[in-house]
């Protein structure tokens, strides 16, 4: 099976609330809320891929020393196996806009469990409120 490498982000706010994205109609795993990021492409890093990523489905602006390793998921899907590092980001440049079509919810830490994440988001959980 395939190991896809994906990099994402909790990007958090001055209160402490934590920016989900809910994939767009049409995508797999529509529907569930997820944190921004997207597949790291062949010779790039996991970091440059968010950058990347940020700027292109948030219209933000952001630097390698903006990213703190947080955790990581390691996940079976059906059809290929997810490593998706996840990094916290509290400092960027501009403001977050949902350029991709898709909704974007600043949420309370106490509030994530009400969001339907994809499988593999959901042991990231608990890590991240720690971290809050
Ligand atoms: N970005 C992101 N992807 C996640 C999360 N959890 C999770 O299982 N995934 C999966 C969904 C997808 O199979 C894969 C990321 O793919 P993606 O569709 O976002 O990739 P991308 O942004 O590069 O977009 P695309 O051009 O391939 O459509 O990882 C998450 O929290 N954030
Ligand atoms: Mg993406």
């Amino acid at each position: 099976m395939k190991t896809v490498l994906v990099a994402a982000v909790a990007l958090i706010d001055r209160d402490g609330r934590v920016l989900l994205a809910q994939r767009p109609p049409g995508k797999q795993m529509a529907g569930l809320w997820e944190f921004p990021g997207g597949k790291v492409e062949p010779g790039e890093t996991p970091e440059a891929a968010l950058i990347r990523e940020l700027h292109e489905e948030l219209g933000i602006e952001t630097w390698r020393s903006c990213f703190a390793p947080l955790t990581f998921a390691s996940h079976a899907y059906a059809d290929f196996h997810l490593l998706m590092p996840l990094f916290a980001c509290r400092k960027w440049e501009g403001i977050v806009q949902p350029r991709e079509g898709q909704t974007l919810r600043w949420v309370p830490p106490s509030e994530l469990s009400a969001y339907p994440m994809p499988d593999a988001d959901v042991p990231l959980i608990p890590a991240l409120r720690l971290w809050l």
